[in-house]
């Protein structure tokens, strides 16, 4: 059996086409969205991602407001920067770029974005709406990873409901809220979280319906420990070098021969990642929907 493809690149450009809509129907009132990307340091992939960001702003029509910060930044002047795009009305939304140097507070500087320009649904308020299970979209951002796999799911018609879900991974921009998001009535599924303090993890894989792995353990998951039919999603992403070529690849947290043995995978790159992206977008221009007072397009 080959596992169906959950294809995040072609989901996430009809997405887009989507959103180019609303971005002009917003822009015809003269509220054209801008996101905001906050980026600490010289790390290559965080480089990368907050470019990636702002490309895929390019093609929807979405305003580019960027802020490259050097490593040594203090943790006051980083919150001055925030201040600053809190006050600035070209910018819908932001972000920070996780993960931040370690000399920085990130729950502070994650508290100090104005909830309302929440671009990642990582400020207390939204992640605490999500809690309490009060967020729509009409009401408040979702975290974009969690969503971009409830999204993929959705638009491959794949429904959880009761099923078996193991999460690996307790970060806070998957593995925490995405059991938040599974377990609503509206997908009803049945959650476990994996992290490293997990004793059983083979059985738990063996048992599991659906695996969303987030843990960035290059190719932890192994074809022989997933359940046959299983639906997997490979969230994680390592940079490992290949003993053939010498070159760095990205590397997911499942095992690429998994595929033989599941229903449905993830690609890595090309699944969870470009999905992530499309929901940050869709988080602005919802921002920017709600400041306009309108709702999203029908
Ligand atoms: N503030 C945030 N920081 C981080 C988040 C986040 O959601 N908000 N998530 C990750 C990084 N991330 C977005 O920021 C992200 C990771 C991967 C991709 C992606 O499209 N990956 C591609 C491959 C990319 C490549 O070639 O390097 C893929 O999977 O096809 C997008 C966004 C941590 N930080």
């Amino acid at each position: 059996m080959a596992a169906g493809v959950l294809d995040g690149k072609a989901t996430a450009a009809a997405i887009k086409g989507e959103l180019t809509e609303r971005v002009a129907a917003l822009a015809a009132q003269g509220q054209v969205p801008g996101l905001g990307t906050v980026l600490v340091g010289d790390d290559p992939a965080s480089h990368s991602y907050v470019g990636g960001k702002h490309k895929d702003c390019a093609e929807v029509g979405i305003t580019s407001i960027r802020r490259d910060l050097p490593a040594a930044i203090t943790q006051e002047d980083l919150e001055a920067e925030i201040e600053s795009l809190n006050a600035d009305p070209a910018c819908t939304g932001y972000i920070v770029q996780l993960p931040l140097p370690d000399h920085i507070d990130t729950n502070r500087i994650l508290g100090k974005i104005d909830p309302a320009k929440d671009a990642d649904g990582l400020h207390p308020t939204n992640l605490g709406k999500l809690v309490l299970n009060v967020s729509d979209p009409m009401d408040s951002p979702l975290p974009c990873t969690p969503h971009g796999i409830v999204e993929l799911l959705l638009r491959h018609d794949i429904d959880l409901k009761g099923k078996n879900v193991l999460v690996i991974g307790r970060g806070v921009t998957v593995g925490r809220p995405i059991g938040l998001l599974l377990t609503r009535k509206a997908i009803n599924a049945t959650v476990t979280l994996a992290h490293t303090g997990t004793r059983n993890l083979d059985a738990l894989l063996a048992a599991a319906d659906v695996v969303v792995a987030a843990a960035g353990q290059p190719h932890m998951v192994k074809a022989d420990q997933i359940r046959e039919g299983a639906i997997l999603l490979d969230v994680g992403v390592s940079r490992v070098e290949d003993p053939q070529t010498g070159k760095r690849k990205l590397t997911g947290d499942i095992e690429p021969e998994a595929a033989h043995r599941a229903a449905w995978m993830s690609p890595n790159p090309g699944g969870v990642g470009p999905m992530t992206r499309a929901m940050l977008l869709v988080n602005v221009v919802e921002a920017a929907e709600r400041a306009a007072g309108v709702g999203p397009a029908a």
